[in-house]
């Protein structure tokens, strides 16, 4: 049975995709476009975004995402934000962003509660913290310590929301059958808070981690989100990627919440058990002083027994990783 065609350009430019008419679906995007329909402008920054069905052009998205903005989208204008701030398809620029929230906060709700988390804290005009924060060292030599008050309570908040609609099950290729199956060793749902939704109270939060762990903020790969049901847990391991040439040198996890039952973070080498609190950061490095593995580092998130467990992890690399490539 025919469908009658659809009547807006989104629409209609979308269904001639499905039908492999990718150039007709371009043009009949650039036209509306053209006429000023903001979301022909957010579709075309989505594709220019994602690269398909064109080739990825981040500051041609950033252009898009800036028409699209100025005429009003609030989730176009949260994500030129976002690449704003963290350097995509242009130079880090993280008072231009902050200008650019400002002006959105006036406008729309989330964007003012961004605004308020970043204003929540005393930042430099790069978007870094004054000065470091309170640290316990839970190792002699300094490998593995934690940092009590790194999250607010608002921000750990924040980041469980800011992923939560992209939670799935941990998965892995089996390299013997090249099929999608379960992670043998995670078994929570994971989100990946890439730099589309890096906002600037994510983007703070990962200069924070760069403060504390005296890297790069570029050296970080995107914070993901963790959700441990019950009985979920994160098996004994190692962070380090076997034969990588920018191998994770370090791991920052962040507490997200407390009062479930099991879930301590492990260091079997360390007899150390870490039980989770909400808003401390938990900091290691993978790595000894010549840049070897650390074989000591190898660590397990123990079973949640009742409740659920949310953390954030960022696994930080030796050289700048660009979170636009997929995994190498
Ligand atoms: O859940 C935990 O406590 C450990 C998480 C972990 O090992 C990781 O994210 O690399
Ligand atoms: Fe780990």
């Amino acid at each position: 049975m025919a469908t009658s065609p659809p009547n807006d350009p989104v629409s209609t430019a979308r269904d001639l995709l499905q039908r492999a008419r990718g150039n007709d679906a371009l043009t009949t995007l650039q036209r509306a476009a053209g006429t000023g329909n903001i979301e022909a402008w957010y579709e075309l920054a989505l594709w220019r975004l994602i690269g398909h069905p064109v080739a990825r052009d981040l500051p041609a998205a950033r252009q898009a995402l800036s028409m699209a903005a100025k005429g009003g989208h609030a989730d176009a204008a949260m994500m030129l934000i976002a690449l704003t701030a963290n350097g995509s398809g242009g130079r880090i620029d993280w008072s231009g962003a902050l200008n650019l929230l400002k002006r959105e906060a006036q406008h729309h709700a989330h964007a003012a509660a961004v605004l308020k988390l970043v204003n929540a804290n005393n930042l430099t005009e790069d978007g870094y913290p004054q000065q470091k924060l309170e640290r316990q060292h839970l190792t002699d030599n300094g490998s593995v310590y934690y940092i009590p008050r790194f999250l607010s309570h608002n921000e750990c908040d924040h980041i469980a929301r800011a992923g939560a609609d992209l939670f799935e099950p941990a998965r892995v290729i089996d390299p013997a059958t090249g099929r999608n199956i379960p992670h043998p060793i995670r078994t929570s749902d994971v989100a990946v808070i890439g730099p589309v939704r890096e906002d600037l109270a994510i983007r703070s939060i990962n200069l924070r981690i760069a403060h504390e762990t005296d890297t790069a903020v570029d050296q970080g790969e995107a914070l993901t989100l963790l959700r441990y049901a019950p009985r979920q847990q994160f098996r004994l391991h190692s962070d380090i990627i076997p034969g990588t040439r920018n191998q994770r040198i370090c791991t920052a996890i962040l507490y997200l919440n407390e009062g479930f039952v099991g879930g301590q973070t492990r260091f079997p080498d360390h007899d150390l058990d870490i039980t989770p609190r909400r808003g401390g950061a938990l900091i290691f490095q993978n790595v000894l002083e010549d840049g070897r593995p650390d074989s000591k580092a190898r660590h397990a998130g123990l079973p949640v027994s009742k409740g659920a467990k949310w953390i954030a992890t960022r696994w930080i690399r030796a050289k700048s990783f660009d979170p636009w490539m997929g995994p190498e």
